[in-house]
């Protein structure tokens, strides 16, 4: 069993068990389900840096990335730094995350809020509504292309933007229809757990123009975005390079710094 079906395995499980737990009717009751939400899609189309910073505690291919950071603290270092958006890990078993963090970083920050989770249910993008977000991640590689659709419509009914997720050209085939905002290439091969920008390099003229472009995983330096800005990359997703450092908003600063010289 690979990686992505053991968390969708239990995913399952977990999404089964929060069910019994809150029902729909609650959060569609919730107060933040009424809020007015931030498109990460605009803000990066605005931005001349593009950069989406992760919360990421640990993950599969690193079991240790920073355990004890307190995500309010980095959402607002985050927001000082000027990104244009914030991912939350919201995975508790392979991650270290939790819906938790995502209400926190909402508490502390007006930045668009990509709930980074394994959506598998309509139940969690009601969920990613109530409890913060304003994006939601598809993953192509664990949906059929019914799923991808009624997810999305779901998702812009309710305001959120869409990030769709593609490792290779078969999923991205897959996958293009209008209700995406955004489409995020991940580097990361999840077999290996090898990066490389290549991915999203061979990728990038197979995305039509109408979405925004996003670079996802394995982007440690400001000479990968220059890398990658040529291919029409708008976006690009990172999350160890700032967290495995004792201050990562700090680190964002100094990034983007170095990005706008
Ligand atoms: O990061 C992993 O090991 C991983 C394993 C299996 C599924 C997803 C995984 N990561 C999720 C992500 O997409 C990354 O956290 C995100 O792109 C940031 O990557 P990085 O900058 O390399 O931390």
């Amino acid at each position: 069993m690979n990686i992505l079906d053991k968390i969708v395995a239990d995913k399952r499980k977990e999404v089964e068990l929060k069910k019994s737990i809150i029902s729909v009717s609650q959060y569609e009751a919730s107060v933040l389900f009424e809020r007015k939400t931030n498109s990460l899609a605009q803000a990066l189309r605005n931005s001349d840096t593009g950069i989406i910073s992760e919360f990421k505690r640990r993950s599969p291919s690193k079991e240790s990335i920073n355990q004890n950071a307190n995500v309010g603290q980095v959402a607002k270092g985050y927001e000082k730094a000027g990104v244009c958006g914030m991912s939350v890990l919201t995975d508790i078993k392979y991650f270290g995350g939790s819906i938790e963090d995502l209400i926190l970083a909402r508490a502390s920050v007006n930045l668009p809020l990509l709930r980074k989770e394994f959506i598998i249910s309509e139940y969690q993008i009601i969920e990613a509504k109530a409890n913060g977000a304003d994006v939601i991640l598809l993953i192509a590689a664990i949906l059929t292309r019914q799923e991808i659709k009624t997810y999305s419509e779901l998702a812009k009914s309710l305001g959120l933007d869409v990030l769709l997720e593609v490792h290779n050209e078969e999923e991205l085939h897959k996958s293009i229809m209008p209700s995406l905002d955004m489409l995020g290439v991940n580097n990361r091969n999840l077999k290996t757990f090898e990066v490389s920008l290549e991915t999203s390099k061979k990728l990038s003229k197979l995305i039509p123009d109408d979405f925004v472009k996003v670079s996802e995983s394995g982007i440690s330096s400001v000479d990968a975005i220059k890398e990658l800005k040529p291919y029409g990359y708008e976006g690009f997703l990172i999350g160890e390079n700032f967290m495995k450092t004792d201050n990562p908003g700090k680190s964002a600063i100094e990034f983007i710094k170095n990005l706008k010289n």
